[in-house]
């Protein structure tokens, strides 16, 4: 019995299968991310979310920490933790005794207090980043003896619960890298920008990209490896400290980490690029009711790594749904709150050779894959895991723009917020066509492009950002700040 659509498994539709295709991999093969891999991926993002103190809490002993609950393969709970709870008690406290069964990955390994109530809900699977754990033991002596005390805690409590409680890091496939540096390049917002504004060093993409990299392998790898061995010993993974065990899984680690700074450049904070609403009568009314623009980002880098998992051949397409409730919750993530995710995928349970894959080049209409595939969006509300309240502010996030489909289904869904790109938008093609996203009204649009206000309504314009939901006024400095660190192709 094939998995739920959100999360189909057709390993055997992507990697390794000659096909023609647009983004021209070095094979002309399309390798696909595996499921393992892309909530690792998810969970290390997570704990990236932007919060109000970031900098204070990355000083605390306790690390902020990414979890991503999956229950039967599907996403119900992308969380990071914050000053005042852990990950895993936020996962208790929104799921309680439905993580019963649930696959838990963490983006690092979980302190004694978090795992004793996990595992006594009665979850599946534990699966951890294996670098410095939740309580850091990168940290002075003095605290060290209570990291170790709650390490061997943690020990304790693994070798005596149910639930498996491991390392899940997979070797990514073959050319995955290559492909994926590929098609980031290659995606609309970089494009756009490429191509808006033509005096830009076309560099800025893979400076951004090194930075990214020095900054997450900072963050997720420990740079001493000597080091890192004694953190693998002290939690309990002796058995990866030798070689060549020890060598592939820092190999398999920098891979992921380097996949995800990709993947996350192909957004990237530039200039006063975003989402935003192309409307300049409505910018004032409709930047009150935006996110703030690194949120934006942040999801929808999210929505470019589940693209990864398509089961379309030629476009990947990936599509996540959050919330932001009334008020803001004590976790990382503060007013925001997940509501679904997918990628665009033949109908769940279906096998490789039964529907067609062909696209418009195909003269025969009845071999295309258009009337078959079941779209990014289409799958984030099938299977989402919380029902979307009128009464609150919901979004999706999608990496093209939604055709015609879609786009009556995304309002009649009450969602009232599109965040996406607008490469296709206008464009009536043979099997599908994306006409309506320009003409729909009453659902908030945000599209990759230059701030409109840069330049029609004046900088002082700018409207106030807003950390999670939660209005507060710039920094003076801030925001000069910010571009200076991005004005990387201005050298
Ligand atoms: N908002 C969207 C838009 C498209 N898709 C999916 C459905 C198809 O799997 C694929 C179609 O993409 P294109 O319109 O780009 O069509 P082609 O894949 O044929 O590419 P081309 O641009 O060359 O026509 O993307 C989706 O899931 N969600």
């Amino acid at each position: 019995m094939k998995e739920a659509g959100q999360m189909q498994n057709l390993e055997s539709a992507g990697a390794g299968r000659s096909v023609s295709t647009q983004t021209g991999s070095m094979t002309g093969q399309i390798p696909r991310l595996s499921k393992v891999n892309l909530f690792t991926l998810l969970s290390l993002w997570m704990e990236l979310f932007p919060t109000v103190n970031t900098a204070q809490r990355q000083k605390s002993q306790v690390k902020r920490t990414g979890l991503v609950v999956v229950k039967n393969t599907k996403i119900v709970g992308l969380h990071c933790s914050s000053e005042d709870l852990h990950a895993g008690k936020i996962a208790l406290i929104k799921h309680g005794s439905r993580l019963k069964n649930c696959d838990l990955y963490f983006s690092r390994k979980p302190c004694s207090a978090c795992l004793k109530m996990i595992v006594n809900a009665g979850v599946n699977r534990i699966s951890y980043w294996p670098a410095d754990p939740e309580v850091s033991l990168l940290t002075e002596a003095s605290s060290s003896e209570d990291a170790k005390l709650d390490a061997k805690a943690v020990e304790r409590l693994k070798s005596n619960s149910r639930a498996h409680v491991c390392v899940l890091l997979q070797p990514l496939v073959c050319y995955m890298v290559q492909f994926v540096e590929e098609t980031s390049y290659k995606c609309d917002f970089i494009q756009k920008i490429a191509k808006t504004l033509p005096d830009a060093n076309v560099d800025f993409y893979s400076e951004c990209k090194q930075e990214r990299i020095k900054e997450f392998e900072m963050l997720f790898l420990v740079p001493n490896e000597d080091m890192h061995k004694q953190i693998l010993m002290t939690i309990g993974l002796e058995n990866l400290c030798e070689n060549p065990y020890f060598s592939n899984l820092r190999q398999n680690m920098k891979d992921l980490i380097l996949l995800l700074a990709t993947v996350a450049s192909s957004v990237p904070n530039f200039k006063h690029y975003g989402f935003y609403c192309g409307n300049t009568e409505q910018i004032n009314e409709i930047h009150n009711q935006s996110l703030p623009q690194e949120i934006a980002r942040h999801c929808m880098v999210q929505a470019r790594l589940l693209a990864y998992r398509t089961e379309d051949h030629k476009t990947g397409v990936g599509a996540v749904i959050w919330a932001e409730g009334k008020s803001r919750s004590w976790d990382g993530t503060g007013a925001m709150y997940f509501i679904g995710c997918g990628y665009n995928a033949f109908p769940v349970g279906s096998e490789y050779a039964d529907f067609p894959h062909m696209d418009d080049k195909q003269k025969d209409r009845e071999i295309r894959k258009f009337r078959y595939i079941v779209h990014a969006e289409q799958n984030a509300l099938t299977f989402r895991c919380q029902e979307i309240k009128p009464e609150e502010r919901s979004m999706i996030f999608v990496t093209k723009c939604p055709c015609d489909e879609c786009v009556p289904l995304i309002k009649g869904a009450g969602i009232k917020q599109i965040y996406a790109g607008d490469v296709d938008v206008g464009k009536k093609k043979a099997d599908i066509s994306y006409m309506r996203f320009g003409e729909l009204e009453g659902v908030s649009k945000f599209t990759w492009q230059l701030n409109p206000s840069r330049t029609c309504v004046g900088e002082q314009n700018e409207p106030e950002s807003r950390e999670n939901g939660v209005l507060r006024p710039i920094p003076p400095g801030e925001d000069q700040h910010q571009s200076k660190k991005l004005c990387l192709g201005n050298r």
